[in-house]
């Protein structure tokens, strides 16, 4: 937050484009901070905080708050957009007791709070992140101690799902130990937080060596670091499993944080960093059995980025899945491989590899969009259970604990 004793500096000035008209205005109260305007042609110029903030004429009569533009007992805009004339402006413009006082031609009043409209500012979010994250290879996360949740206290307290809910945010994986080693008693641990996305796979899936689908995950086999699902539009959020048997040998769990990979991608070559997230390419799951017949496909980038700041939300990186590479023109395949290959290199690095032997009462929670898994091959009898969960329940549960998703 803004420090009110923090007095900022203006230099408007310099910073815009000439402005065909100009008020300015300062206030000094006791509690409030100073704040000036200036009126542009499309946009009103506010200086309260550190940085010039601008908001475009339309924009502030379409987020106007009062009881006849929005309705704040359901969160919902009342005012039809469409409605708004493009080139309005404002008659009248005053700053009075920390609030923004805009008269719209025809009579109507807007009342902003200087402190909200500094919070929803373009200039705000482009500094902040969306999601405040702790990146790890294998030391920094087992030397974080980041406690697992217990059964029992996590079935009955909010606050314990809480503190769960924040672990997961912050690195992407969560555990919760003790659960009885039965499908229901699982599906009753996601259901503290989430819903069940059902797939292709299933709502609840139980999946053994079985080859009883046309994947290598019902296999014996070693599967290297993968995201799940890049085949679909949009990839399962969050991924769940629960081992409720292994007789044998292997089979650990290894998890490799995506993001940390690509930030060190992002630092050594920008350029390789940009490529990832510029171009598009293809996932596909292809099955064709006498009880199962799909044919997904996924477009989208190996990195995700939020426009306005830059910041990563997804990763889709699965060599098994990734399909026929034909949305890279010519010039630009080399290059692709290239910034691709110091990806893999960033996610093989084994100081980043953490490895878990799933044991029957250890549920983990997987951010599927951020965290890599992968597994060791195995001997004997195992048997894993789980679920997808849906990524907007998850997040929609952290924010009303009142966590930053
Ligand atoms: C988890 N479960 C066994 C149900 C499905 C596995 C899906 C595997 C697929 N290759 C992918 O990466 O999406
Ligand atoms: O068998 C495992 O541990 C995980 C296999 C896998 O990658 C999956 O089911 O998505
Ligand atoms: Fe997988």
């Amino acid at each position: 937050m803004l420090n009110c004793k923090l007095r900022p500096v203006f230099k408007q000035a310099q910073v815009l484009s000439a402005p065909l008209w100009r008020h300015k205005m300062q206030i000094r109260g006791c509690a409030s901070r100073p704040a000036t305007f200036q009126l542009l042609e499309d946009s009103l110029v506010l200086n309260y905080g550190e940085k010039p903030m601008h908001f475009n004429y339309v924009w502030l009569r379409d987020h106007c708050r009062s009881a006849a533009s929005y309705n704040s007992q359901t969160h919902q805009r009342n005012v039809d957009t469409g409605g708004i004339d493009l080139t309005i402006r404002p008659d009248n413009t005053s700053v009075q007791d920390d609030h923004l006082i805009l008269t719209w031609p025809g009579g109507h009043v807007t009342k902003y709070s200087l402190s909200w409209l500094a919070e929803n500012s373009y200039e705000r979010q482009k500094q902040s992140r969306v999601q405040p994250r702790i990146l790890w290879n294998s030391d920094i996360y087992k030397n974080a101690n980041v406690p697992s949740a217990k059964y029992d206290l996590f079935m009955s307290s909010d606050n314990e799902v809480k503190k769960f809910l924040q672990n997961y945010l912050l690195y992407g994986i969560a555990f919760v130990d003790e659960v009885p080693a039965t499908v229901e008693a699982t599906e009753a641990v996601t259901q503290r937080v989430s819903l069940i996305r059902e797939t292709t796979y299933g709502r609840m899936w139980c999946f053994t060596s079985d080859f009883s689908r046309g994947d290598s995950a019902y296999s014996q086999l070693a599967l290297d670091r993968h995201t799940d699902t890049s085949y679909f539009q949009e990839p399962c959020g969050i991924q769940v499993f629960h081992c409720l048997k292994h007789e044998g040998t292997g089979g650990r769990t290894l998890l490799v944080d995506g993001f940390y990979a690509a930030e060190k991608v992002r630092q050594q070559s920008p350029e390789n960093f940009d490529l990832l997230a510029r171009v598009p390419i293809r996932h596909e799951y292809i099955e064709k059995s006498d009880t199962h017949r799909n044919h997904m496909t996924g477009i989208g980038p190996v990195l995700d980025l939020y426009p306005w700041n830059k910041e990563l939300y997804l990763i889709r990186y699965n060599n098994y899945d990734r399909s026929v590479i034909n949305t890279i023109p010519h010039e630009l395949v080399q290059r692709w491989y290239v910034a691709h290959r110091m990806l893999t290199t960033e996610l093989r690095r084994p100081e980043n590899e953490l490895w878990v032997k799933l044991n029957p009462g250890k549920v983990v929670f997987i951010d599927n969009w951020r965290v890599m898994h992968g597994r060791e091959s195995f001997t004997g009898l195992r048997q894993l259970c789980g679920c997808y969960l849906t990524r907007d329940d998850v997040l929609s549960s952290a924010r009303g604990f009142g966590l930053q998703a």
